[in-house]
């Protein structure tokens, strides 16, 4: 069977991308295709456990670009690799970009450990290493993005940082993106929600998905 589809949706808190998650998924499914909506760091009940940590306890960053790599491991293993090896569609609510993004730009650790660690976790039998076939990168101020939050929720570890923090988190997407232009789609994060979902959908629509 042909492998599946893997998309994975990142931006700083706040870029407004977890709305269309679940949007994706039904206009996906409703090309009679089967989907599988998942987040990250999370996805099973241990990497669930590992999300409450990560997000909730004080630690250092090695710790934390660990935990977040242990939550991944158990995650590809247990519900990605399965998915995508039934040839299903996997929407991933954040993936490793994120990890470069937040410990290596917003935490400021070590971007070549971070590369270690991913060819450990995403290595296939074969060698090569599991990507997201498409990554769409929400891009959108951190201030005006700050203000979106404000008002919706309470923060987390991440979530409380300061704008310079989420300035730094940017510039890790953008390294990501230098490093892999042809996975991703760029999508302008502070348009009206209804711009931004045309968008999403453009974009699936131009690698033939949709
Ligand atoms: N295009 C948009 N314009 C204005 N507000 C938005 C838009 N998209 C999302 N929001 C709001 O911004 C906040 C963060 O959105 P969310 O989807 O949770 O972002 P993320 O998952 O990227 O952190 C929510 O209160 C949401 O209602
Ligand atoms: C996947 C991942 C997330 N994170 C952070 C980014 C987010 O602030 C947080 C959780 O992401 P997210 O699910 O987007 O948060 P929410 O459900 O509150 O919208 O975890 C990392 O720091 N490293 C990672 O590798």
């Amino acid at each position: 069977m042909a492998q599946g589809i893997f998309i994975s949706f990142e931006g700083i808190d706040g870029a407004g991308k977890s709305s269309h998650v679940d949007a994706l998924a039904q206009a996906l499914r409703g090309q009679g295709r089967t989907v599988t909506v998942t987040r990250e760091p999370g996805g099973t009940p241990l990497a669930e456990k590992l999300r409450a940590l990560a997000l909730h306890e004080p630690m250092d960053p090695l710790t934390e670009a660990l935990l977040m790599f242990a939550a991944r491991r158990d995650h590809l293993q247990q519900v990605i690799a399965p998915a995508l090896d039934r040839g299903e569609v996997v929407l991933c609510d954040r993936f490793t970009d994120a990890t470069f993004a937040y410990q290596g730009g917003g935490r400021g650790f070590d971007e070549a450990v971070l590369a270690q660690l991913e060819r450990w976790v995403q290595q296939r039998p074969d060698g090569t290493l599991r990507q997201p076939d498409l990554t769409l990168l929400f891009e959108i101020a951190p201030t005006v993005a700050a203000q979106r939050l404000a008002s919706a929720r309470l923060p987390d570890r991440f979530e409380s940082q300061p704008v310079a923090f989420f300035e730094a988190v940017a510039q890790g997407y953008a390294r990501r993106v230098q490093g892999a232009p042809g996975r991703f789609a760029c999508i302008a994060g502070d348009q009206p929600r209804e711009a931004v979902w045309a968008a999403v959908q453009a974009a699936v629509r131009g690698r033939g998905w949709l």
